[in-house]
C-alpha cells in the first residue's frame, strides 16, 4: 500500500532581480522586477509503506524544496501531495503527528534545556503515551547512545551528539513517515555509521517509511532500497540501486595535489585506458579511473612521473559523476 502519493508536483519561486545604483534603487521601488525559477517541475511518485528512499541529487536540483512541501511547510505551485491520505498543507495539525522531521541545519530540541526536557515536552506536544515514550526512549538511548547525553543542554552537544538527539527525537511518536534532509552532513564516520545503523533498525522493526536526501554515496548504499535521482527539479531516476551501484562501484578519483605539471601528462592521461580527467585548476589534478580496468596505484604511477605530487586522496564517486551517467 502507497503511503505517500505525489502527482505533477510543481513549485515556482519568484526572484526579485534588483537594479543596481541610486536611479536602479528608484526604479526598484516603482517598477519592480521579477524572474520565475522552477524548483521542483511536474514530479510524480508513489512511495509505499517501509520503504527507504533516498532523494539524491546536486546542490540546487530542488530536493528540499520536495521535502518542504511533503512535510506540508511549502505550499505547492500545482499539484498534490497526499501523506498517509492527509493532504499536509491543509490538515497541518494531524499530519505533523505522523511525520518526524530532521533537516541537518535546524534544531527541533530546546537549546537551553538538557535534552531529556526536550523529550519530555514533545511527549506532552505529541500527547505520546507513557508506556510508548519510555519504550521508545529506551530503545534509542540503546541504539544511539544516548545516556551520557540526556542530561546535557543542547547548546553544549557536539554536532555528532546534537545530531543523534535530534534523530531520536524524529522517531520518539512513532511517526509513519521521517523525512531526513542530509541528516549525516558533517559527522564523522563513526557517528554517521551508528544513524546508518539506526535508520535501518527502526524501519526494520516498526516499519516507517524514511525519505533521506544526502550527498554521502555511502548512506544511500548501506540504507536505501530504493533511490530517486533528481536534476534540474526532475526525476530523472527512479528505481532500485543496482544500475546506479553500477557507476558507484566502477569508478573512484584519485585528487592529486602537485606544485608543478608537465605537457605530456595530458597526452598519457588520455592514452591509458580507464582513465579521463574529471578536474583540473593549477595546484590540483582530479583523475576518474575504471576500477575494473585499473587500480589505484596504477594510476599513481602512471601519473607521478609527470608532475610533483605533493599530496594526494582517493575520493567515492560523486553525485555529479552519477548523475551524467544516468542521462548517457
Ligand atoms: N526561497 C527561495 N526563493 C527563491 N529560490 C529558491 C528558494 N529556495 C530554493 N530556491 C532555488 O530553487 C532551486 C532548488 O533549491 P533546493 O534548496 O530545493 O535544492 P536542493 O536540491 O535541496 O539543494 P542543496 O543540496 O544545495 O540543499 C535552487 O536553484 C534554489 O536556488
Amino acid at each position: 500500500m502507497s503511503i505517500i502519493e505525489v502527482k505533477n508536483l510543481r513549485k515556482e519561486y519568484k526572484i526579485s532581480e534588483k537594479d543596481v545604483g541610486l536611479i536602479g534603487a528608484i526604479k526598484n521601488v516603482f517598477r519592480p522586477k521579477f524572474r520565475t525559477k522552477t524548483a521542483v517541475d511536474d514530479i510524480s511518485f508513489s512511495i509505499a509503506e517501509g520503504e527507504v528512499v533516498g532523494y539524491i541529487g546536486a546542490n540546487g536540483a530542488g530536493k528540499s524544496t520536495t521535502i518542504k512541501m511533503l512535510t506540508g511547510i511549502l505550499t505547492p505551485t500545482s499539484g498534490e501531495v497526499l501523506i498517509n491520505g492527509l493532504v499536509p498543507q491543509k490538515n497541518r495539525v494531524r499530519n505533523n503527528k505522523q511525520i518526524g522531521t530532521v533537516f541537518g541545519q535546524r534544531t527541533q530540541l530546546w537549546w537551553d534545556l538538557p535534552v531529556i526536557e526536550s523529550y519530555n515536552l514533545l511527549q506532552n506536544i505529541y500527547e505520546i503515551p507513557k508506556d510508548i515514550f519510555e519504550e521508545n526512549l529506551n530503545r534509542f538511548r540503546e541504539l544511539l547512545d544516548l545516556d551520557e547525553l540526556l542530561k546535557t543542554p543542547v547548546r553544549q552537544l557536539s554536532l555528532g551528539q546534537k545530531m543523534r538527539c535530534e534523530i531520536a527525537a524524529a522517531f520518539l511518536h512513532n511517526p509513519r513517515v521521517v523525512y531526513l534532509d542530509e541528516p549525516t552532513i558533517g559527522l564523522d564516520v563513526m557517528v554517521k555509521e551508528k544513524i546508518r545503523e539506526f535508520i535501518k533498525t527502526v524501519n526494520k522493526e516498526r516499519k516507517v517509511t524514511v525519505i533521506l536526501t544526502t550527498h554521502d554515496m555511502q548512506d544511500i548504499e548501506e540504507v536505501c532500497s530504493r533511490v530517486m535521482f533528481v536534476d534540474y527539479g526532475k526525476v530523472i531516476y527512479d528505481g532500485d540501486l543496482e544500475s546506479v551501484k553500477n557507476v558507484l562501484g566502477k569508478t573512484r578519483t584519485v585528487v592529486f595535489k602537485v606544485k608543478s605539471k608537465s605537457e605530456d601528462l595530458y597526452d598519457v592521461i588520455e592514452k591509458s585506458e580507464g582513465l579521463s580527467l574529471l578536474k583540473e585548476a593549477e595546484d590540483t589534478l582530479e583523475i576518474q579511473f575504471n576500477r575494473e580496468t585499473v587500480t589505484a596505484t596504477q594510476v599513481i604511477n602512471i601519473v607521478s612521473p609527470y608532475c610533483e605530487v605533493v599530496d594526494l586522496s582517493i575520493q567515492e564517486v560523486s553525485i555529479e559523476t552519477i548523475v551524467k551517467s544516468l542521462y548517457k
